[in-house]
């Protein structure tokens, strides 16, 4: 189930990703008509621009009126603030799409409730969960989440050793006190994320070699992109050449 795909530099990562993007949304597109994905925030933005906004080619495929578009996690800040995933994506992405073009449906967090007297983060992650897609009463997992892998192996906003590791019912919950600034975000939970049809990492660079080796090397690690790796979801990763660094430990499995 789990999938490995390194190439020697990032266009190529990102063409790659983009490509195999494409391929699960016209899959997708054949039974439904809503491509249902949720965004990271970090790296992967700058690897999006490339693929899918920079590449024409592979521009001209993506079906942007068709896409709904949620966040694996997102930081509990106003969507303008720099440490907005949104904020990211939007100035990545979606600005750089003509004007002409057709906007993607956009699920953030609801701003309002950032920084509100009164209102809590709890709030905030339930609010969030209520609008995940349904179908009937039951909320269903979207066709493709996108994941980075911090250094730490944090994904999403899941992080090393932490309780919100444990979580085995909510979908969306909150942290305050998140290792990598800023503390406050929520977070997809493994619960949901085991109800995604499919899971893709990207991880670029020597700063991810340690991780990459912890993950796929042959003791368990426990780190949050490893138990992604075990949840049962077809998992593709998207690596450079340079975040590979011991052959012998898992190049073989790229
Ligand atoms: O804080 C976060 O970090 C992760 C990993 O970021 P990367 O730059 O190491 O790829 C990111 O996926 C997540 O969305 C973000 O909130």
């Amino acid at each position: 189930m789990v999938k490995t795909y390194s190439y020697a530099d990032s266009q190529d990562v990102a063409e790659a990703l983009a490509r195999y993007i494409i391929q699960i949304q016209n899959k997708t597109l054949n039974h439904s008509d809503k491509f249902k994905i949720a965004i990271s925030g970090g790296s992967l933005g700058k690897v999006l621009q490339k693929g899918l906004i920079q590449s024409p080619e592979l521009a001209k495929q993506v079906k942007w009126h068709q896409w709904e578009v949620y966040f694996s996690d997102e930081r509990l800040v106003k969507l303008d603030h720099p440490d907005s995933n949104y904020g990211l994506f939007n100035q990545l992405v979606l600005q750089a799409l003509p004007s002409s073009a057709p906007r993607p449906n956009v699920v953030t967090i609801k701003e309002a409730l950032v920084n509100e007297t009164g209102s809590t983060d709890e709030e905030i992650a339930k609010d969030y969960e209520q609008r995940l897609p349904r179908d009937g009463l039951e909320v269903v997992g979207l066709d493709l989440v996108l994941l980075g892998c911090g250094p730490d192996g944090h994904t999403c906003s899941l992080f090393p050793g932490h309780d919100l590791l444990k979580e085995n019912e909510k979908l969306i919950v909150y942290i305050a006190d998140s290792p990598k600034p800023p503390p406050r975000r929520i977070t997809f939970t493994f619960p949901y994320l085991k109800k995604s049809k499919n899971i893709a990492f990207v991880a670029e660079g020597a700063g991810k070699a340690p991780v990459l080796k912890q993950i796929f090397g042959e003791e368990k690690s426990g780190l949050p992109c490893e138990l992604v790796n075990e949840l049962g979801v077809p998992v593709s990763w998207f690596v450079n050449d340079a975040a590979i660094d011991d052959v012998d430990v898992i190049a073989s499995k790229f």
